[in-house]
């Protein structure tokens, strides 16, 4: 969001499509039905929408990049974020033009894009720009290069064409395809590139290390970049005089059909300070997280072409929805925790113990949809389990008015298991308590008590085990995740109004349903 002016643009052409734009931030998407409005700038790394204003300076933009989409509407637009040479920020067209050469270019350079490179889930990763020049670097900067390249070949790939629900999908398959086709000299590690601080900026992809000299690489590459919309690119290495190695990226040109053109650009790679925050967060939300149903709402709708149970899930929605912000009856009671911490056992206790209502999230009309929304990628993913807790809001309301209602699972879930998925790394890479992430959704109906089941690790699978039922790929990654289980259990405590109360549940059933009966009695009055 905004946090500097506030300022908001309207295109005249639909008032539905308000984007954020000051200086500080910019803007990414004019809106779907907008695109009479705009100029696309295609470049290297991403595409972006320019206003008509700007036609000087889109030529002034990399030697990749190229200008497809003409119209005369829309006002002040970004210029091409993503040439690798920098960031061009207009704010207004008549101001961009009368900007002289010399500015432009050094606004140019303070802005480029930053890319992370996690080669090891617990190491700390590569941070690197792309510089025209062969910049003065420390000893321990060239060294962290080396030992993140090594002497291998190398590409990278980002996942940068079409729309949010195509990047997504084919993020997913581009890394499926990876596993099953590279040669087992090729490793592959994830790669993101963003702008600092700039929400919606990422775009993700991965870096290939080509330990074999065979020519297959290059072809898979080649189909790659055809069939998965991505941006391939390779890097050389060259010593200096001080024997100091330096890598330089330019794009892809597969050997055998492309001929040496000598127009690619060549920037060299240079190490930099990773952000304080993982970023991740800046593509969190309504990409991992929804916080209004409207924007879970709108993914399935972008799916209806590829996925056609979105089409069932949002009629689903449809005819459950009713307004529910408040809940005005009996006490909402919501339970949540990792896997096997004891949620439907003590859920089911309860149930009898204050005649209540059972309830769950996804809800149990979802269970047919559950499974093929859990094999899509986490854009599609969380926005069906976001739907899925409007659609038990919508039960809790009428239930809550008859008797008290008991949920297994619902928001806290979905954002923590969201949230510990997108953010890669230890657990202090989670964002920090009081972020915006946290936040409940405005429009979601806000339970009166959530309790949050925790057990010690060993106790926790000597449950599973002995449930031992068939496994979501959540429950997977916990089993076989240290880092992802701690990420979880700190992202359900980080998120507020409500947060939830942790309840020791180690202790027998019997015991846990007395402790749990005696807290609601304290804090619901019942
Ligand atoms: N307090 C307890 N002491 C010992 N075992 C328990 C206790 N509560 C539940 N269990 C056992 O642990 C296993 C997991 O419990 P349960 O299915 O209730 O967990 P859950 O949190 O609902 O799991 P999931 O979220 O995966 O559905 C079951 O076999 C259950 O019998
Ligand atoms: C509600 C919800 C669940 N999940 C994941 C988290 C767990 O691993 C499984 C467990 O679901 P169960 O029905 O309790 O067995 O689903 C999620 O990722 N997001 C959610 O909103």
């Amino acid at each position: 969001l905004c946090n500097k002016d506030r300022h908001w643009r309207v295109c005249g052409e639909c008032v539905e499509s308000v984007r954020r734009v000051c200086g500080e931030c910019t803007v990414r998407r004019v809106c779907a039905e907008c695109t009479q409005g705009v100029w696309r700038v295609y470049c290297a790394q991403g595409v972006w929408r320019v206003c008509a204003g700007c036609v000087e300076s889109v030529r002034r933009v990399c030697g990749e990049c190229t200008v497809r989409r003409v119209c005369g509407e829309c006002t002040v637009r970004r210029v091409c974020g993503e040439c690798v040479q920098g960031v061009w920020r207009v704010y207004g067209a008549r101001a961009l033009r009368s900007l002289p050469n010399m500015s432009v270019s050094r606004l140019a350079r303070g802005c480029s894009r930053l890319f992370l490179l996690e080669l090891e889930a617990r190491a700390e990763p590569l941070c690197f720009i792309l510089s025209c020049e062969r910049s003065a670097s420390t000893r321990a900067d060239a060294e962290a290069v080396r030992r993140a390249f090594g002497s291998a070949r190398l590409f990278s790939l980002l996942v940068d064409g079409g729309g949010r629900v195509q990047r997504a999908r084919s993020h997913a398959e581009l890394m499926k395809a990876l596993h099953a086709q590279l040669p087992p000299e090729c490793i592959f590690s994830p790669l993101t590139s963003f702008l600092p601080g700039v929400k919606d900026s990422l775009i993700r992809g991965f870096l290939l290390r080509d330990e074999s000299t065979s020519s297959s690489t290059e072809r898979l590459l080649s189909d790659f970049r055809q069939s998965h919309s991505v941006s391939v690119f390779s890097y050389e290495r060259e010593q200096d005089g001080d024997g100091q190695f330096w890598w330089c990226q330019e794009m892809f040109r597969s050997p055998a059909t492309e001929p040496e053109s000598g127009q690619s650009q060549r920037f060299y790679v240079k190490p930099t300070t990773a952000p304080e925050h993982h970023p991740a967060m800046l593509n969190m939300i309504n990409s991992d997280v929804f916080y209004r149903l409207e924007d879970a709402y709108q993914v399935l709708q972008e799916c209806k072409n590829v996925i056609p149970e979105s089409m069932a899930v949002l009629e689903i929605v449809d005819q459950q929805l009713e307004a529910c912000k408040q809940n005005e009856g009996f006490p909402v009671i919501v339970l949540e925790g990792l896997d096997a911490t004891g949620k439907t056992t003590l859920t089911e206790s309860l149930q009898k113990a204050l005649a209540a209502t059972l309830l769950k999230s996804p809800p149990q009309c979802l269970a047919p949809y559950r499974q093929h929304f859990d094999s899509e990628p986490p854009l599609i993913r969380r926005a069906f389990y976001a739907l899925g807790n409007y659609i038990t809001a919508a039960q809790i309301q009428r239930e809550s008015s008859q008797r008290p209602v008991i949920v297994d699972r619902y928001w806290h879930s979905t954002a923590a298991y969201a949230i510990a998925t997108a953010v890669s790394g230890p657990v202090e890479k989670l964002p920090a308590l009081g972020s915006e992430i946290y936040e409940w959704p405005s429009d979601l109906l806000r339970p009166n008590l959530v309790l949050l089941l925790t057990v010690s690790p060993q106790e926790r699978l000597r449950r599973l085990q002995h449930r031992g039922l068939g496994q979501t790929e959540e429950e997977t990654q916990l089993e076989v995740n240290h880092l992802f289980r701690q990420k979880v259990d700190e992202a359900y405590k980080r998120i507020q109004n409500p947060a939830c109360v942790v309840v020791d549940a180690s202790p027998s059933p019997d015991q846990v349903l007395q402790q749990v009966l005696h807290l609601i009695r304290i804090k619901c009055h019942l």
